[in-house]
C-alpha cells in the first residue's frame, strides 16, 4: 500500500511590511503528514503526535479539510488515513495550522500523481487556514509550500512572487508559551486606518522590495517597519518594547511580531549574531515567570514543503 509523508515548514507571516500577503519559510521546524489510501471514500485522522488538544474529527482538522477540498475539485473521492506529527505548538504565531495544511496538500497531491500546481496547492492549504481561524489568508501557506520569501501578487486566481533574499540572513524567534489564537489576534484589529498611515506603510513595503532587488542591507533595515499592525498587537506580547529596543541596539536588522503572535522574530545577518540575540531574548524573559522557547533558522530559498 503506497504511503506518502510530506514535511512543511513553520513560517513567519506578515514579516512587518506585508500583512496577510507576505511570508517567509523557516528551516528544520515544521509538521509531517503521512497518508495512505484506506479503500473508502472518507478521510480519517488516525493519530496526532505532539498535538493532544487538536481535533481528530475530519470536518475540523485542517489536514482532512484540505484533502476533502482537493477531492471535490478532482471529483475523485479516494479516502486516506492521516497521521500528523506536529513539530511545534499550535497558536504560537509560527503557522502551526498552516504547516499541517501545507503538508497535507503536498502529500495528497503526491499520492494522487501530482494533478495540481504549487499555486493550486496554496489555494487548497488556505482552506485549511479558513477552517482553523476563519480566514483563508495565504501568507503562511504560500511560503510553506513554495519556500523562501513569498509575496501574494493576485488573489483570484492566486498568484505569487518569490522575492530575492539577502545573503546570510537568520531569524531568531522567541516563543513565549502563552496562547494567542489567530482568530482573537485578528479580532482586535481596527477595520480602518488613516490615509497618512497607509501611505507610510506602502512606502516601507516599496522600500523593502527595492532593498531585496538592490541587495541593499541598510535599506532593508530602514524598511522593515510595521506602523499598522504592531501598534495594535504588541500589547499581547510581554516585554515587546524592551526586546525590540535591546535587539536593535545589538545591531539586528529587524524585529517584529511573527504572524499573529505571540512569537516575535529578530532578523540578523551572519550566524555569529544569532547567539548574541538569543542571549538578549533570554536575559529579558528570565526576568519573567513565563516559559519560552527560542528557535533559530536560516532564511533562504531552499525551504519549502518536501516529500520525505
Ligand atoms: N492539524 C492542525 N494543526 C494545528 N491546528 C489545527 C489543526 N487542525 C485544526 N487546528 C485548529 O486550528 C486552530 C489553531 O489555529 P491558529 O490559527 O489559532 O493557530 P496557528 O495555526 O498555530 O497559527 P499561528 O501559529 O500562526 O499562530 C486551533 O483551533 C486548532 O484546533
Ligand atoms: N496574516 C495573519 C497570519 C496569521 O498567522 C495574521 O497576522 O493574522
Amino acid at each position: 500500500m503506497k504511503k506518502v509523508t510530506a514535511f512543511a515548514p513553520a513560517t513567519i507571516a506578515n514579516f512587518n511590511v506585508g500583512f496577510d500577503f507576505l511570508g517567509v519559510a523557516l528551516q528544520g521546524i515544521g509538521d509531517e503528514v503521512t497518508m495512505s489510501f484506506n479503500g473508502t471514500d472518507s478521510n480519517t485522522i488516525l493519530s496526532i503526535e505532539n498535538g493532544a488538544d487538536l481535533p481528530m474529527e475530519a470536518a475540523k482538522n485542517c489536514c482532512s479539510v484540505v484533502v476533502r477540498c482537493m477531492q471535490e475539485e478532482l471529483q475523485d473521492f479516494k479516502g486516506v488515513d492521516i497521521h500528523i506529527k506536529k513539530g511545534f505548538a499550535s497558536g504560537s504565531g509560527l503557522g502551526s495550522s498552516s504547516a499541517s495544511s501545507a503538508a497535507a496538500a503536498f502529500a495528497y497531491n503526491d499520492i494522487m500523481g501530482e494533478p495540481f500546481t504549487k499555486n493550486q496547492l496554496v489555494y487548497f492549504a488556505a482552506q485549511g487556514e479558513k477552517a482553523a481561524c476563519g480566514s483563508p489568508h495565504v501568507d503562511n501557506v504560500a511560503p510553506s509550500i513554495i519556500g523562501g520569501m513569498v509575496m501574494q501578487k493576485a488573489s483570484d486566481p492566486a498568484d505569487f512572487i518569490s522575492l530575492p533574499i539577502l545573503p546570510d540572513l537568520y531569524a531568531v524567534l522567541l516563543y513565549p508559551q502563552i496562547m494567542v489564537k489567530t482568530s482573537d489576534s485578528r479580532s482586535i484589529l481596527k477595520e480602518t486606518m488613516a490615509v497618512r498611515t497607509a501611505s507610510e506603510q506602502i512606502g516601507y513595503m516599496g522600500s523593502f522590495v527595492s532593498s531585496l532587488y538592490l541587495q541593499d542591507v541598510a535599506l532593508f533595515k530602514a524598511a522593515m517597519q510595521d506602523v499598522v499592525i504592531e501598534p495594535m498587537r504588541s500589547m499581547l506580547i510581554p516585554k515587546f518594547a524592551e526586546m525590540k529596543a535591546a535587539v536593535l541596539d545589538q545591531g539586528a536588522l529587524a524585529f517584529g511580531i511573527s504572524g499573529s503572535g505571540p512569537s516575535v522574530f529578530t532578523v540578523v545577518q551572519g550566524k555569529e549574531m544569532t547567539e548574541k540575540i538569543q542571549h538578549c531574548h533570554e536575559t529579558i524573559y528570565n526576568t519573567t515567570d513565563l516559559d519560552y522557547k527560542v528557535y533559530i533558522s536560516p532564511i533562504n530559498a531552499n525551504s519549502g514543503a518536501i516529500i520525505l
